[in-house]
């Protein structure tokens, strides 16, 4: 089976406004609200891949109900810990560049911490669970640490998806695969990152000092590293134009575990989780099976020697 965890979800507010000017009455040429947060994200793209999953986490009030009513309306299971504030909402505000607000995450309890501690218990061997998003300002950043290491299973397949501290904490616990893009890497190493050639030498120190078996550096237009056992390879995304990168970093996420699921060909779930990504990216929303199936057809490998 199957799960997401999203500790800090949003309902994403997606606002097109095209000659947006600050300070004055500006109206939005279109505007659209999804259910959110990375985890969240995750499941949707996996649902659409094919590929049955339930979605956990923390939700509250009517911003938490529309994403619990969303997700249902794709028949997209859940068990979610109900929590007392409202789940927080995210502006993504498309003028002509992307600008992000994401709100303040609502209040966690230690009461709602045990609930998830209980659900997280009985997860099975052979389980995989995705861990995905910032984690909210009330819980400590070696939360993703505890779960990996502590509250799951040991035979639970660990992917992660996170930043800061809190990436930084959770990779004692050897996750199975993490997903940085090349900012966070940077962020994590102190250094600039900009090239392919820079993102798979600290991709490898990375694998090497943490003993993650599967990392994936993705670098937005300039595809994905890819680093396994002794192999490093650069996968260039497929041509296409950029519509709406809301959620292409976690789409990459579905579309290796989609793949690896059903081949357990690591190289393979790579190609597709580019393949993803980069349909996501080129949509208004997320990809489809067919548009990620055809773009795979078509992208090779290249392998990288530091
Ligand atoms: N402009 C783009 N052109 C082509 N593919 C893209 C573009 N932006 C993103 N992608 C695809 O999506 C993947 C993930 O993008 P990115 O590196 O931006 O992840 P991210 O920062 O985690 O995204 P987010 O946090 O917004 O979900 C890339 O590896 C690529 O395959
Ligand atoms: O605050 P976080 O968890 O880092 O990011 C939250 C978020 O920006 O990530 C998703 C896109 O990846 C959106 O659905 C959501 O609004």
């Amino acid at each position: 089976m199957i799960y997401t965890l999203t500790l800090n979800p949003a309902v994403d507010y997606i606002v097109r406004v095209s000659d947006f000017e600050l300070g004055r009455i500006n109206r939005s040429e279109t505007d659209v609200k999804y259910p959110g947060g990375k985890g969240i994200n995750v499941s949707r793209v996996l649902n659409r891949l094919g590929q049955d999953n339930t979605a956990l986490g923390f939700v509250g009030g009517f911003t938490g109900r529309f994403i619990e009513d969303s997700l249902a309306a794709e028949n997209i299971r859940t068990d979610f810990v109900s929590v007392a504030g409202d789940t927080r909402l995210n502006i993504k505000l498309k003028t002509l560049e992307e600008t992000e607000i994401n709100g303040q995450s609502t209040h966690i309890s230690a009461a709602n911490m045990g609930a998830l501690k209980e659900k997280l218990a009985l997860l099975k061997k052979g389980d995989t669970l995705i861990l995905a998003g910032s984690l909210p300002e009330t819980v400590s950043p070696g939360t993703y640490y505890d779960i990996i290491h502590t509250w799951v299973p040991k035979d639970i397949r660990c992917f992660l998806d996170t930043n800061g501290d809190a990436l930084f904490e959770a990779l004692r616990a050897r996750p199975f695969f993490i997903k940085p893009n090349h900012h966070e890497l940077a962020e994590l190493y102190n250094v600039p990152i900009a090239s392919p050639e820079q993102a798979a030498f600290y991709g490898k120190k990375l694998q090497t000092e943490y003993s993650v078996p599967h990392v994936l550096v993705s670098m937005a237009s300039q595809g994905v590293l890819y680093i396994h056992e002794e192999e490093i390879v650069h996968i260039q995304p497929p041509r296409g134009t950029l519509v709406n990168s809301v959620g292409a970093g976690d789409s990459t996420v579905a579309g290796f575990l989609a793949k690896y699921e059903k081949t357990n060909d690591p190289k393979e779930a790579a190609i597709y989780a580019v393949a993803a990504g980069s349909a996501s990216a080129f949509s208004e929303g997320f990809c489809t099976k067919a548009e990620v199936d055809r773009y795979s057809n078509n992208m090779q490998c290249e392998r990288i020697n530091i």
